[in-house]
């Protein structure tokens, strides 16, 4: 029986037009082509671990879903005009660790990527709606280098055999993912895309320049993950990066 995986991103514009837009993500970061922005701001995450609510396999990825009711966890500053709340946040890796992150810097991939996703609770009523708007969305993309075994992103990874199939979620509270952010948080930023359908042109996107570690181990029990729900043929969630987009004269401004 053929294993039946779902399309991948060459599919989705037959399905979703913007995948063709002016302003899609992921992208290949030239620093040579990337200009100083005195303007811009340092980021100032402040998040309350209370927030973490459920860690989640939704299929095309596992997610850290918060609770975003309330103005509990918040992005401000950087690029940002307002404040944005903490959704969620979720992790892209590759079939092996030479590729997997959504971004590159001149060319190169890291082995993965984990994108805190925020939306603008001040001029949008909820994420949905938000994610509709050109400002609606901010989310910050932390590469992940192999190397060292990553202690924080062992409370992630401790927990996935417990939500292997597609559907599957669990209490998971007490948590905040600044545990999750490197040391600078220099940062490049740019106007782009949800990178998974519908592909929304919503995002205003902050890529972190320091990268965090993982280890090879850890980003194995990633690839662990089904894409499949119980009553289905088990495929493996081994690869889930759209490649970069073309960048049709956007401006990266670093800070
Ligand atoms: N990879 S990413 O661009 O950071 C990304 C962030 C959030 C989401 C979740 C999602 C965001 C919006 C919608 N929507 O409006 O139908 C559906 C799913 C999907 C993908
Ligand atoms: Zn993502």
């Amino acid at each position: 029986m053929l294993l039946q995986c779902v399309a991948g991103p060459a599919h989705w514009k037959e399905v979703f037009p913007v995948a063709n837009g002016d302003r899609q993500s992921p992208i290949d970061i030239k620093t040579e082509e990337t200009k100083y922005d005195p303007s811009l701001r340092p980021l100032n995450p402040n998040y309350d671990p209370a927030s973490a609510k459920i860690i989640l396999n939704n299929g095309h990825s596992t997610s850290v879903e918060f609770d975003d009711t309330v103005n509990k966890s918040v992005l401000t500053g950087g690029p940002l005009s307002g404040t944005y709340r903490l959704r969620q946040i979720h992790f892209h890796w590759g079939s092996n660790d030479e590729a997997g992150s959504e971004h590159a810097v001149d060319g190169m991939k890291y082995a993965a990527e984990l994108h805190v996703v925020h939306w603008n609770s001040e001029k949008y009523s909820s994420f949905v709606e938000a994610a509709r708007q050109s400002d609606g969305l901010a989310v910050m993309a932390v590469f992940l280098k192999i190397g060292e075994c990553n202690p924080q992103l062992k409370k992630i990874t401790d927990r996935l055999d417990t939500i292997r199939i597609k559907g599957k979620r669990a209490l998971f509270t007490n948590f905040d993912p600044s545990c999750l952010l490197p040391k600078s948080l220099d940062y490049w930023t740019y106007f782009g895309s949800l990178t998974v359908p519908p592909l929304l042109e919503s995002v205003i996107w902050i890529v972190l320049r320091e990268p965090i570690s993982v280890c090879s181990e850890q980003l194995a029990k990633f690839r662990s993950l089904l894409s499949t729900a119980e009553d289905e043929v088990a495929c493996c969630l081994l690869r889930n990066y759209r490649p970069p987009q073309p960048l049709k004269g956007r401006e990266v401004r670093r800070n």
